[in-house]
């Protein structure tokens, strides 16, 4: 717990990439090194694990289970994509539209009934609470989210988390209308999450744990955009 870790994924080149003639210039010599050609020579980065670029949805996800355990055993845990538009972070996060790659918030969320389901003997678990904020260039009111200690802009709805209401399908739809139509506009950033309260049979303690998911606005647009003050403390919150 406390602890910040950070990956690198590298993806494949896209079908209009191969089409331009594009190549690769990343490489990642180890599982924590990657290098990345420029005009001014290779510039080596280091991160704490780097998936190369036929890494699968599943390999990402092996090493976010032991996070899914955490926010159940009463922490907070919060994962976020960053990076700029086109690199890959709602297909890591969310998946594909097609429904076929899962990422990692579908399989966070399955992966979390699951464990409830498996310690049902030991715990009881109040029944989960699901949010989902996004900022926005239109709300412009700030909300604290005191409980894990986010500063956001926009809206957030909170309701009882079911199977059913955080399936994949549904996470993708509400990205495709929370975010990613919006994203030009708005430049939202997406957070979704699930609240664990639990108390525990044998000793009744209880315990309050949150799994954080966010898949943030390119991070390059401010630049291109030119976004100013108002517009770009709001991108940036
Ligand atoms: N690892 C991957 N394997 C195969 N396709 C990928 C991979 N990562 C991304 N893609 C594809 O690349 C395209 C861009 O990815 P994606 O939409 O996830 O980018 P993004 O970082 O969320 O962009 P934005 O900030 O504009 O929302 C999509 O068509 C996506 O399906």
């Amino acid at each position: 717990p406390g602890k910040i870790r950070v990956f690198c994924r590298i993806r494949p080149l896209s079908k209009s990439e191969i089409g331009r003639g594009s190549r690769i210039v990343v490489d990642c010599p180890d599982d924590y090194t990657v290098t990345v050609e420029s005009s001014r020579g290779l510039k080596e980065f280091q991160f704490d694990k780097v998936f190369n670029s036929s890494c699968t949805q599943e390999d990402i996800f092996e090493d976010t289970i032991r996070l899914i355990q955490s926010a159940v055993d009463g922490y907070n845990v919060c994962i976020f994509a960053y990076g700029q538009t086109g690199s890959g972070k709602t297909f890591t996060m969310i998946g594909d539209k097609e429904l076929k790659n899962p990422g990692v918030i579908p399989r966070a969320f399955q992966r979390m009934f699951h464990i409830i389901e498996e310690n049902k003997m030991k715990f009881d678990f109040k029944p989960l609470r699901f949010f989902i904020c996004k900022s926005g260039r239109q709300q412009k009111w700030e909300r604290r989210f005191s409980e894990c200690g986010l500063w956001l802009k926009g809206n957030c709805r909170s309701s009882v988390a079911t199977k059913t209401s955080i399936s994949h399908e549904k996470v993708v739809s509400h990205h495709f209308i929370c975010s990613k139509m919006n994203s030009e506009s708005s430049r939202s950033h997406l957070i979704i999450g699930v609240t664990v309260e639990s108390t525990n049979h044998t000793n009744g303690s209880v315990t309050y744990g949150k799994l954080s998911l966010v898949d943030l606005a390119g991070s390059e647009r401010a630049a291109k955009t030119g976004a100013k003050d108002e517009q770009l403390k709001e991108e940036n919150s």
